[in-house]
């Protein structure tokens, strides 16, 4: 009887649950020397009853009084069956099968545990001999032993459920601290891309998503529509944040150029290459690098940077040793660049391969509910540059502008807020009159022309002769400036068309407007 002592021991030992019925439900059958011997326990939702130490799990309904669990669970007290009362209980299958091992000297002891308790835990199954079973309960030891499985079952299934619910409380915790993170850094990216508009909502959740993944990501949209902007934030709100944002215009720099821009270069790779030099994708390491039309990039290099994507790994211009850079590509590009991939301009790997996340900007005449927001913004970034104070936009002149198509779209809206701010009287409202002769068509260039519109040639000629000609290269940097504006303005921003009617290589357009800082518009 001491070895009971031992079990007790054993049973003490077992920090879960499941392990615990196990053992106990084995002890007893092996103590015993019974058949079979089985714990039954209620589910969590208290509807059935379930076997543990049993390979095949069995469970019978509570309310299932075919079978005699049931009632024990029911009435708290103790059935014994001996064989000649089994045939009494052959409706339910799975009790008929698991006591079809029973002979005429064995006995089924189904008790209630508790023993003796009115809240039944659970209910104890016992096959064995009938001479095994009689007075069982009453031995003291044996009593004892289910008297200290009991309390041992009830204590660790409540520290089973407060471990439960500290985790769900902790991870509630945590998804209330993801979500006010996120409202977090949704209010940091409000305050630099402007706007409410379900468009720029949904823009700003796609820039939090896109920044917590590793995914590359390729950003499409008109000229001036943010997506530079959009790139920056990406790369701001992702943990790569710390490390160096670096970007590049591939169609501002010359093919010859691009490469070594790129990958960097060996000493004596070509002639002037004196020393070594560390390309943007090296410089890239650890952060981001973001490739601004994308769509212009050789398909030499293409190739390359494909191959940097897939592996991490280049090799600069000249170099022996191959480098690894671990950067995150953002790209952009105004062009329909699956277009370009069906004229075999752009290769489909690649473009599969940046377009992983991708993200596209509405025009501004497609969220026309932002214009007064983003209005408001430049004025007020104005007055901050110019220590002006400005009062804002008369309410005609925001209806005058959601009137516009802004086809130069929000750096069009910008310039034009610039342009009336500098029109205005400090101290008062920006009206109409400051830009609506900016917005009529006369303003334009005439494409068919090919020339400066009367009106506009009259403008130009005013402004630089008005102060007469000091620094020639600055005006005529100046009238460049303003007829490449003009023009990519006609054409909606196509850098194609806009090269194409000045008599321009698009590349040469490209480096005009990168060296007078032309975002076009
Ligand atoms: N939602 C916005 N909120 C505030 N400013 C904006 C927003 N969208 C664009 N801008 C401003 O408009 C101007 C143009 O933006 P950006 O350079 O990012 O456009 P882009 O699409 O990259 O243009 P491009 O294709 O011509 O290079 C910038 O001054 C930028 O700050």
């Amino acid at each position: 009887m001491s070895q009971w002592l031992v079990h007790v021991t054993e049973l003490a030992m077992a920090r879960q649950p499941n392990q615990l019925a196990g053992r106990f439900a084995d002890t007893i059958r092996d103590e015993l020397g019974l058949k079979n011997s089985l714990l039954l326990v209620p589910s969590s939702d208290g509807r059935t009853l379930v076997s543990h130490g049993e390979p095949h799990q069995l469970s019978w309904s509570v309310t299932d009084f075919d079978c005699p669990v049931a009632h024990v669970l029911q009435s708290a007290k103790p059935i014994y069956l001996g064989s000649d009362e089994l045939v009494f209980w052959r409706s339910n299958r799975s009790f008929r099968q698991l006591t079809s091992c029973v002979s005429f000297m064995d006995t089924v002891a189904i008790l209630p545990l508790p023993v003796g308790g009115e809240q039944v835990q659970s209910v104890l199954l016992m096959i064995g001999e009938s001479r095994l079973m009689e007075g069982l309960v009453d031995q003291g030891e044996f009593a004892k032993y289910l008297e200290v499985f009991t309390h041992q079952w009830a204590l660790l299934n409540k520290m089973q459920k407060e471990h439960q619910d500290r985790q769900v409380l902790s991870e509630s915790l945590s998804d209330a601290q993801r979500d006010s993170d996120r409202r977090c850094v949704m209010s940091q990216l409000s305050t630099t891309l402007i706007g409410n508009s379900s468009a720029m909502q949904k823009l700003r959740e796609q820039i939090i998503n896109a920044a917590s993944s590793k995914l590359s990501v390729m950003i499409q949209g008109e000229t001036g529509t943010g997506k530079e902007l959009v790139a920056q934030a990406v790369h701001d709100v992702s943990s790569r944040s710390k490390g160096p944002f670096v970007a590049i215009n591939c169609a501002a720099i010359p093919e010859n150029l691009l490469e070594s821009e790129l990958f960097g270069y060996s000493k004596g790779a070509f002639s002037g290459a004196d020393k070594d030099k560390l390309g943007l994708i090296a410089q890239a390491d650890g952060g981001t690098l973001f490739l601004d039309e994308i769509g212009d990039m050789p398909l030499s290099l293409q190739a390359k940077l494909l191959r940097v994507l897939e592996s991490r790994v280049f090799r600069p211009v000249g170099g022996k040793k191959e480098l690894t850079s671990d950067f995150r590509l953002v790209s952009a590009t105004h062009v329909n660049l699956l277009a370009q991939v069906r004229q075999r301009q752009f290769r489909q790997d690649l473009y599969y391969r940046l377009l992983q996340y991708p993200i596209s900007l509405p025009r501004l005449s497609d969220k026309i509910e932002d214009i007064e927001f983003l209005s408001h913004h430049f004025v007020s970034i104005f007055n901050q540059h110019n220590e002006t104070y400005i009062r804002g936009l008369a309410y005609t002149a925001i209806d005058r502008l959601k009137q516009y198509d802004f086809p130069g779209n929000v750096r069009e809206l910008k310039h034009l807020i610039e342009f009336a701010c500098a029109q205005t009287l400090d101290g008062t409202e920006v009206t109409v009159d400051c830009f609506e002769h900016r917005l009529s068509p006369s303003h334009l260039f005439t494409p068919e022309l090919g020339h400066i519109s009367t009106h506009n040639l009259a403008a130009s000629e005013a402004t630089f002769t008005s102060g007469g000609v000091k620094d020639l290269k600055q005006t005529l940097n100046e009238f460049e400036l303003h007829i490449i504006r003009e023009r990519l303005q006609l054409f909606e921003g196509d850098r194609a068309k806009t090269a194409e009617s000045l008599g321009i290589p698009k590349r040469t357009l490209a480096y005009k407007c990168q060296k007078l800082e032309i975002k076009t518009s």
